[in-house]
């Protein structure tokens, strides 16, 4: 009747109730007893169970006055069977499984006198209220039988917001309720396709009555005829995520990039594979980056190489972990040139060795060329674009990787080359426009779900990956500036170097590369490979220092700006000073000022 006149309401008609002496009131009243007790069922089970008590003890002490010694046995097995098999019942917590033995201790003892005494006995009723009211305290106030009994009523009403979403004939299969709000599993109408449903996703969300964005519709990859339907109340991402460390040593593991909205851990393989990473400035790509280079870094059978035209901004933090680094477009376009040699180089071995694939090893590492804001890199320098089209194509199988950052994907900020194409892991953070979503992930993946422009916060992303084939939101773990120098410090130790192989000599070392940049760093002397090692580890701390004073102003940098650009201590900082003052590459130039070594002024 009430959905009568609400469809009345609907068609502008106002219902009116015609009473006439034929009404049936005794049914009405009846219909609508039933229609509460089934619809509070739930709240009201404490009671039912209390009625139940009392008509069992009833039973048994007319009808086999013997009984009350069975009772407490048949209660105890109870017990013990909610004890120790709870958890397959639903009773997921310990706290649970105590509660429903509790029950069952009370119910047998109680059991137990009433059928002996009989249940009319005082004080045997009084005890059954009292107590059965003090233990129904925890039922009503659970939090989860509370939202699930919430979430049953909203999806009863499915067949209507169905109609009202133009998708009648769907209905809902289960529902489960988690900590983060409830996903429910839902048949859809012969014909209809989860596209139509995601396309619907505000109608859903307004016809649930959630809040915006809230819904997520997910296809099931088994069945083309269902979907599950997510609605996020509590959102997981409400709150930057802190990175709990790396979750690898080795590239041939998974890096755990962040979390997925359900709490699951978004896990993917960068071994033989390509990354791109897109999104607006300020929607979290460096974080992205970050939490990327941060696991790289601990991998011994990695050697990471970067270009970032920022003047080094982004990856500067990581110099201690990066064998090389190219901060304008001469060095990036050595760098590219080398890290193509060194491709070839692999690929030749692997074909010497009649193997398909490379290994990466803490022998031959895989090398990974980190690219920050590549659109700037294919402007300022479009000779460098042959170099990462190269790297794109052929570098998988010999362990030459690419991971890129821009802002916008599109293909002249691509260079105009196929890299974008190659790109086999695709993180997508907020875009400004749908098709910009399209960019980053690939074409069509906005309507099928990848709403990238809808995040709503920095560090929120899609992946698009082997593995990750359904448009789940996800945060990556946010490192901050204290993290990255921490992690930078504590991984600076294991980091590995890459030497390219020799070039003819005609086009040999470039001008300006850093002195202990790869084609420079051969030593000759007859040093163990302790002492080595030790020097090594020794002028990779000082590259952050050697970075920050070649981007110093014609006057030097300060003291106080070096200490804050390379969060080194003072000490620290005067003496890779000194010894860099020694090496003749750097030079005082001013109280307390310091600038590289002019060209000649090398010693060494
Ligand atoms: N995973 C994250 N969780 C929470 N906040 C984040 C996360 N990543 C980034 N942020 C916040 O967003 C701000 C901008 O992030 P970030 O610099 O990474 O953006 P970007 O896309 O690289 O921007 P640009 O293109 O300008 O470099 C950061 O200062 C940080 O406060």
């Amino acid at each position: 009747m009430r959905r009568t006149a609400r469809r009345m309401r609907r068609a502008g008609v106002n219902p009116v109730m015609y009473v006439d002496d034929d009404i049936d009131f005794g049914g009405i009243a009846f219909s609508a007893i039933v229609h509460f007790l089934w619809r509070y069922r739930s709240e009201l089970a404490p009671i039912w169970v209390m009625v139940s008590c009392e008509a069992l003890a009833l039973a048994l002490h007319l009808q086999y006055p013997d009984s009350w010694t069975r009772v407490p046995v048949v209660s105890a097995v109870l017990t013990l069977a909610i004890l120790l098999g709870g958890r397959w019942l639903g009773l997921r917590l310990a706290l649970e499984r105590a509660y429903g033995a509790l029950i069952s201790v009370s119910v047998g003892v109680w059991l137990t006198f009433a059928a002996k005494l009989g249940p009319g006995k005082p004080p045997l009723p009084a005890f059954l209220l009292i107590a059965g009211l003090v233990l129904a305290i925890p039922w009503w106030v659970h939090r989860r039988r509370r939202a699930r009994v919430r979430v049953e009523r909203t999806l009863a009403a499915w067949p209507e917001i169905s109609s009202a979403i133009e998708m009648v004939g769907s209905r809902v299969q289960s529902a489960i309720v988690d900590p983060w709000g409830y996903r429910a599993r839902i048949k859809l109408a012969r014909g209809h396709t989860v596209e139509q449903a995601i396309a619907k996703t505000a109608e859903i969300e307004s016809a649930l009555g959630t809040r915006r964005g809230a819904v997520r519709i997910l296809p099931v990859a088994e069945k083309a005829n269902r979907m599950d339907l997510r609605v996020i109340e509590n959102d997981p991402h409400a709150n930057s995520l802190v990175w709990p460390g790396p979750s690898i040593t080795s590239i041939k593991d998974q890096i755990e990039l962040g979390l997925f909205e359900d709490g699951s851990p978004i896990l993917v393989s960068l071994l033989r594979r390509h990354a791109l990473v897109g999104g607006i400035a300020g929607s979290g790509k460096s974080g992205g980056l970050n939490a990327i280079i941060g696991n790289l870094s601990a991998c011994e059978d990695v050697v990471l190489w970067g270009i970032d035209l920022k003047r080094g901004m982004e990856l500067m933090p990581w110099a201690s972990c990066f064998d090389r680094i190219a901060t304008d477009a001469r060095e990036a376009e050595l760098l590219l040139n080398d890290a193509v040699r060194i491709l070839d180089h692999k690929a030749e071995l692997l074909a010497k060795r009649g193997e398909r694939l490379a290994v990466p090893s803490r022998e031959e590492p895989a090398l990974i060329v980190v690219i920050d804001e590549f659109a700037e890199l294919a402007e300022e320098s479009p000779n460098s674009v042959a170099g990462t089209d190269s790297i794109a194509r052929r570098g998988r199988a010999p362990g030459t990787q690419l991971v890129l950052a821009t802002q916008r994907p599109s293909q002249s900020a691509m260079g105009g080359s196929s890299v974008r194409s190659q790109m086999d892991i695709r993180l997508c953070f907020r875009v400004r426009e749908k098709r910009d979503a399209d960019l980053t992930l690939g074409a069509g993946m906005h309507k099928a779900g990848w709403h990238a422009d809808r995040l709503d916060a920095p560090g929120k992303f899609f992946i698009s990956a082997p593995g990750h084939d359904y448009p789940r939101r996800g945060r990556a773990y946010l490192l901050s500036d204290e993290i990255v120098q921490q992690t930078a410090s504590a991984h600076s130790a294991g980091m590995r170097t890459i030497q390219p192989p020799p070039q003819p000599a005609a086009t040999a070392n470039p001008d300006g590369e850093l002195s202990d940049g790869p084609s420079k760093d051969v030593d000759r002397s007859p040093v163990s490979s302790g002492e080595k090692q030790a020097r090594g580890a020794h002028r990779r701390s000082q590259r952050p220092l050697e970075l920050c004073l070649r981007d110093a102003p014609a006057d030097g940098a300060s003291i106080s700006d070096l200490l804050r650009m390379t969060g080194m201590g003072r000490t620290t900082l005067h003496n890779h000073l000194k010894a860099l003052e020694r090496a003749g590459r750097a030079r005082r130039v001013g109280r307390g000022r310091w600038a590289p070594a002019r060209q000649g002024d090398d010693c060494g």
